[in-house]
């Protein structure tokens, strides 16, 4: 079974509000929500790669960002380790790079169903923990 290491980036303005993409008709997972990020490559450490994937997929250069939560989720075709990272302190502002439809959404208005079943612990925690 494919296994994949992702890092993605909880991207939080001072306002409350998350940047979230919502991911292509052809991908895996197709069309849900996500937190910007990609896979860790090998001999990167995952705030490398998350930093590299943010810039890749939103043009911003994260500066300050902290460890959230990590977990790990067993899809039918493949096993991932997800390391999430809230990120609140980055140079430009956050758009979607590669075509894919960006916007903010107040964190106590995420809705689970949206994002991978692989997203739902963090989305939980972010709710209860939401302004
Ligand atoms: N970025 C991201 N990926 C997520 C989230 N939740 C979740 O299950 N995933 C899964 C979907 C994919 O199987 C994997 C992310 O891989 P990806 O397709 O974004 O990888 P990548 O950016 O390196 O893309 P590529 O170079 O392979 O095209 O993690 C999430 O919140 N953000
Ligand atoms: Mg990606």
């Amino acid at each position: 079974m494919k296994k994949l290491n992702i890092a993605a980036g909880i991207i939080r303005n001072t306002q409350g509000e998350i940047f979230l993409t919502r991911r292509a008709a052809d991908a895996h997972m197709a069309n849900k929500l996500e937190f910007p990020g990609g896979k860790i490559e090998a001999g990167e450490t995952p705030e490398q790669a998350l930093v590299r994937e943010l810039q890749e997929e939103t043009g911003i250069i994260a500066t300050g960002y902290s460890l959230y939560e990590a977990c790990a989720h067993a899809f039918s075709d493949r096993h991932i380790n997800l390391w999430f990272f809230i990120v609140e302190q980055w140079q430009g502002e956050p758009w979607g790079k590669e075509g894919q439809p960006g916007m903010w959404v107040a964190q106590h208005a995420l809705q689970a169903d949206a994002f991978p079943p692989a997203n739902l612990s963090v989305i939980e925690r972010l709710l209860a923990e939401a302004m």
